[in-house]
């Protein structure tokens, strides 16, 4: 047994767990349930009340966080120590929304005056494009970006650009590229015009493939427009930590964007990761987002862990996790605009906790990070929903709401409510037999057809979810949501004892696609590999046409 799983709150909770009522019970017992487990903070009702919780299971919780040194590794976060471990780096995202006047240091220098000029440069940037002062290299104003990018220099700057749709200044549209699946570039470049586009190039090691290759392609695309090799400098800009390579790659030296190995790459949107973001929005629109992101943080930093949002969220999903045998989260998003956000918690959570060693390379004897995955209300609802009321699954839900639309438009958000509130009702209490039977009485079916049909339309109920609303989606507001989803990532991590922060996993699988690559050729017939592999590579060869 490990360390964790030996510990006593461990042990406590797994005893606790099988005496836990029926939530249905629970809210009966105790009117004040709801007061007692919600939380208002950073523009958010949390409410956690719909959850297999009751007091001693809560207060064993946070015996857990604390015997796992919860409050001590969320110091050394926030403090830049090398809490990354395998990679011995610092986990400093935190840094990119600190104040301008925080002093927080990595190898003994304070990085916060990096992290404000580059945001000083990015501030200038957009006013240039704003303004037209930044011209495409026949003097024409820019209308569109591409931003071209992948995983974490991909899917921040794109769920907060949709999320944020209503607050775009109208200056520009923006465009995302991320596989290397031609299709992609090719459809999103068409109807674009070379001399009024724009591309963000971001890559942290600027060594990704998919991203390479479509910014070669780009480039070509502007090229065999006519344009002179020297238009390259007014059609390209990137964000990268690896400046030389950017350099060597032809971007001109002025337009690189500096990144720094201290962000991860699913926490970097608060960094020039997130240009496409601030183009689109406008740069005091983009610092409410990280005002958003620091008002999190220090909640984070500073609350009782009792009364921490992000430690209740991480700790009320691992204990699904480890003492319900839950083996995937849902995130239901009650807003259009927060549509991909589902998506880019998976990447947030999956990326970071999909690991089976502890942080001293030990095999753990417990189960890590969740599949996450999801998708918009009310579209579930006809859908999956019926498979997280009454299939064999726990499947734990976090709903998402603001509370008054960006477009109100008669009964609509009224509706869009009803539903968000009805859904996590219906899984807290399900149906009897009793209540479904009642609800045939009416009807012409014989006893023994209405018991059938009863049973069939039992739901268990005791089904958890999380409902966190907020007055509107605001940039602030999104700022704190992703900030509270990268926090809880963070609590689970830390009990877990593993490395969030790393990614070794994606690794092999870019190591073998190389190898791959170099025996896809039409003339070849391929035998380095295993049966399979062999047998697909040389389908691929022998079927170009
Ligand atoms: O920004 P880069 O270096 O191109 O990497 C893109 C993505 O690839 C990964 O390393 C692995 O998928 C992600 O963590 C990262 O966000």
């Amino acid at each position: 047994m490990s360390h964790l799983t030996e510990s006593s709150a461990w042990q406590a909770l797994s005893s606790h767990q099988p005496s836990i009522k029926h939530m249905r019970e629970l809210f009966k017992e105790d009117p004040q349930r709801f007061e007692k487990m919600s939380l208002k903070s950073c523009g958010f009702l949390f409410d956690y009340s719909k959850n297999r919780l009751d007091d001693k299971a809560l207060e064993l919780l946070i015996e857990l966080a604390n015997s796992a040194n919860l409050p001590a590794k969320i110091k050394a976060m926030f403090a830049g120590e090398a809490i990354n471990t395998t990679e011995n780096r610092a986990v400093l995202h935190t840094a990119l929304r600190a104040d301008s006047n925080a002093d927080i240091r990595v190898n003994g220098e304070n990085i916060v005056p990096e992290v404000q000029q580059t945001l000083a440069k990015m501030e200038q940037f957009v006013a240039d494009v704003h303004q037209g002062t930044w011209k495409g290299h026949t003097g024409k104003t820019i209308t569109d970006i591409v931003s071209i990018g992948i995983g974490g220099s991909f899917l921040g700057p794109k769920i907060a650009s949709q999320a944020l749709r209503p607050f775009w200044t109208g200056h520009l549209n923006c465009h995302f590229v991320a596989n290397v699946d031609a299709t992609s570039i090719v459809e999103k470049l068409k109807g674009l015009d070379p001399e009024t586009t724009l591309f963000v190039m971001s890559s942290k090691s600027f060594s990704t493939q998919e991203t390479l290759t479509n910014t070669l392609s780009a480039r070509k695309w502007l090229l065999d427009s006519g344009a002179e090799q020297s238009a390259v400098a007014k059609h390209f800009v990137a964000i990268t930590s690896n400046v030389p390579k950017a350099t060597e790659f032809g971007i001109d030296a002025n337009n690189i964007f500096p990144m720094w190995d201290w962000v991860g790459g699913r926490y970097s949107m608060w960094s020039a990761i997130g240009l496409p973001v601030a183009l689109l929005i406008g740069f005091n629109a983009f610092r409410e987002l990280l005002a958003g992101a620091a008002e999190m943080d220090e909640h984070f930093a500073t609350q009782p862990l009792e009364q921490n949002m992000p430690v209740l969220m991480g700790m009320i999903s691992l204990w699904y996790s480890n003492f319900y045998g839950s083996q995937s989260q849902v995130v239901l998003t009650y807003d259009h605009y927060l549509r991909g956000l589902p998506a880019y918690i998976q990447q947030l959570d999956m990326e970071s906790n999909g690991k089976s060693v502890n942080l001293a390379g030990d095999e753990l004897d417990y189960t890590t990070g969740p599949i996450i995955w999801g998708g918009e209300g009310t579209n579930g609802q006809h859908a999956y929903h019926q498979l997280i009321h009454q299939g064999t699954a726990l499947i734990p839900a976090d709903f998402i709401m603001p509370l008054n639309s960006h477009n109100p438009l008669g009964e609509h958000h009224a509706q869009l409510a009803s539903n968000c509130f009805g859904q996590t009702q219906a899984l807290m209490q399900g149906r009897t037999y009793e209540e479904s039977l009642a609800e045939l009485a009416n009807s012409s079916l014989s006893d023994a057809e209405k018991d059938v049909i009863a049973k069939h339309k039992v739901m268990p109920g005791n089904r958890p979810s999380n409902t966190i609303l907020m007055d509107k989606l605001t940039p602030k507001t999104l700022g704190s949501l992703i900030a509270l989803y990268e926090h809880r990532t963070f609590v689970q991590g830390a009990i877990w004892d593993i490395n969030s922060f790393d990614q070794w996993g994606v690794e092999l699988g870019k190591v073998l696609g190389v190898n791959v690559l170099a025996e896809l050729n039409p003339s070849n017939q391929c035998n380095k590999f295993d049966a399979s592999t062999n047998a697909l590579i040389n389908c691929f060869n022998s079927n170009q046409i």
